[in-house]
């Protein structure tokens, strides 16, 4: 058959190409600011962009230092709410204003749910499990995790298995580092310890992450989905990009790889427990508590929905406090004055008789109240869950008079909010644990919207006293024991993900202190 090659007259071509030029430039005129087709939101303050394409080329220059990109845009803007409009991104509102953060997470908390967008991102990675759902979904898995995070649990089991762990640590890898000078990753180390810790009492397997050089497989897998997962948020095109690098990067563990390498690992866990339960042994942890449990449609959970929940329980569970950990052990080792104001404070409570005798460690631990201002200065300035957002049900009125409207993306950033002058005084950006201490010498309590570390309202963090509590036995026992002197030219920042872990660790030497 032959084909005849259409070639349109010159005029006709040149003229289609004017009339395209022509419309690019009046799209232009009227874009010139923002994303194609998007509307302008006159009550609330707009990042100005390029026209057409609007603040996509600055957030993808800002990607890998998104948390300070957003400090920048709060205070260049001068306000608390603005908003930008990014090609390809649906409209996001972002607020770091407290009085709405909890209008947000607790007055209208129905109005608020996980969105489209972030399911769909989230999706691969945690399923249907608790980070990911809402409704009826969202309730079972808060109601049955609940159980286990009583005071007796805490004060009997949970602080004996941190103090095993930080036990192990010590006799198997700090102590010979003082000895051999060599340097320890203390960020590699908080995450087998929080790990380790997590599955035993979580799950009850133990891992024994600590008492191996190598990392982790499926730690190590988890760590680049996350990654990956939260490179979909500010990536339009996530699912052609990952596509084509699978293409032309074959050589590079897939995102279908890693996510093989955790769903293996969770089922395993499931599958260990219900061979124990056949066997007549009675477990009480968080697994076996959901593997008794009715989803909403009154079911036993099937292996997909236990995969799920092990998962989110497992981000839940083990980043979150490493981090918040790490962060902490800069900061001491930042401000000399403030570790040693905790090593008194540590000294004159914690003695070796109550080290050892967790009932009593529980109950000093809750009461030392210059370890508690040290934990959440941290997180005001190292939130372990940085930024977050949610979508719009209906149209709502935020306390400072923004109008959002259904279907928009929310965001706020605990971070910015953090180091944000306007909402923590001229010193926000100082580390200051002086600054939750009431001149009678309490902690101060702060309001959820004005320190979001661990959300608020009805989805306030569950594991919110475990994470102290883990947090505090860990570097009390540490910082008693050792003192950690950071080691010189390492470049110590954060890695954007969905949570804040550091990108090249925190190397540290470790001496033992006089006692
Ligand atoms: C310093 C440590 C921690 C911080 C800063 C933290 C912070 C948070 C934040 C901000 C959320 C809300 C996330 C969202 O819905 O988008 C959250 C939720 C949650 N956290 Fe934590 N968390 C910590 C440790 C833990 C630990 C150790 C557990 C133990 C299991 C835990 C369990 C949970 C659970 C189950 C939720 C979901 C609550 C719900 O949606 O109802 N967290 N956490």
């Amino acid at each position: 058959m032959s084909s005849k090659k259409i070639t349109l007259p010159h005029s006709v071509s040149t003229y289609v190409g004017g009339a395209a030029v022509a419309s690019l430039a009046i799209l232009s005129a009227i874009y010139h600011d923002r994303a194609i087709f998007d509307e302008t939101r006159k009550d609330i303050l707009t990042e100005k962009g390029w026209p057409l394409v609007g603040s996509l080329p600055a957030l993808i220059q800002g990607k890998d230092r998104l948390h300070d990109f957003l400090v920048e845009s709060f205070y260049r803007l001068d306000r608390l709410t603005l908003t930008m409009s990014a090609l390809g991104i649906p409209r996001h509102i972002g607020t770091i204003d407290p009085a709405n953060v909890e209008h947000i997470l607790k007055h209208n908390f129905e109005n608020y749910i996980k969105g489209p967008e972030f399911h769909s991102a989230m999706n691969d990675l945690f399923g249907d499990g608790i980070f990911n759902a809402n409704g009826e979904d969202w309730k079972y898995q808060r109601k049955t995790a609940s159980h286990i995070f009583n005071v007796k649990n805490f004060r009997d089991q949970f602080t004996d298995v941190f103090v095993h762990e930080i036990d192990f640590m010590s006799d198997n890898i700090l102590d010979k580092a003082t000895e051999t000078s060599e340097l320890v990753d203390f960020h590699d180390l908080m995450y087998k310890f929080t790990l380790d810790s997590f599955i035993l009492l979580g799950f009850g397997v133990r891992l024994n992450g600590l008492a191996s050089k190598e990392v982790v497989p499926f730690a190590e897998s988890f760590d680049i989905a996350q990654k990956n997962t939260f490179q979909r948020f500010v990536n339009p095109i996530w699912k052609v990009t990952e596509r084509i690098q699978s293409v032309v990067m074959p050589w590079r563990r897939s995102m279908n790889y890693h996510l093989n390498v955790v769903d293996t690992f969770a089922r395993e866990v499931t599958e260990k427990r219900r061979v124990q339960l056949a066997k007549g042994e009675i477990h009480t942890d968080l697994l076996s508590r959901f593997m008794s449990a009715r989803n909403t449609k009154g079911d036993l959970l099937n292996n997909t929905e236990l995969r799920d929940i092990v998962l989110n329980f497992v981000i839940a569970g083990r980043d979150t406090t490493a981090q918040a950990l790490s962060w902490t052990l800069y900061m001491l080792l930042c401000h000399p004055r403030v570790e040693q104001k905790l090593l008194n404070e540590i000294n004159e409570n914690i003695t070796d008789k109550v080290m050892h005798n967790s009932p009593e460690l529980y109950e000093t631990i809750k009461n030392m109240t210059y370890a508690h201002a040290v934990f959440y200065e941290v997180l005001r300035l190292y939130p372990s869950v940085p930024q977050n957002q949610k979508f719009a049900l209906d149209n709502d009125i935020w306390p400072d008079g923004t109008h959002v409207r259904k279907g928009d993306y929310i965001l706020w950033s605990p971070y910015a909010q953090g180091r944000c002058e306007k909402v923590w005084g001229p010193d926000a950006k100082q580390f200051n644990p002086e600054r939750w201490i009431t001149p009678q010498g309490d902690l101060r309590r702060e309001s959820q919207g004005q320190w979001p570390a661990f959300h608020a309202g009805p989805r306030v963090c569950l594991g919110q006293n475990l994470a102290t509590l883990e947090t505090l036995v860990a570097i009390t026992f540490l910082i008693k024991r050792y003192k950690f002197h950071l080691a010189p030219n390492q470049e110590i920042t954060y890695q954007i993900s969905l949570t804040l872990p550091m990108m090249n660790g925190i190397k540290v030497s470790v001496e033992k202190r006089q006692q």
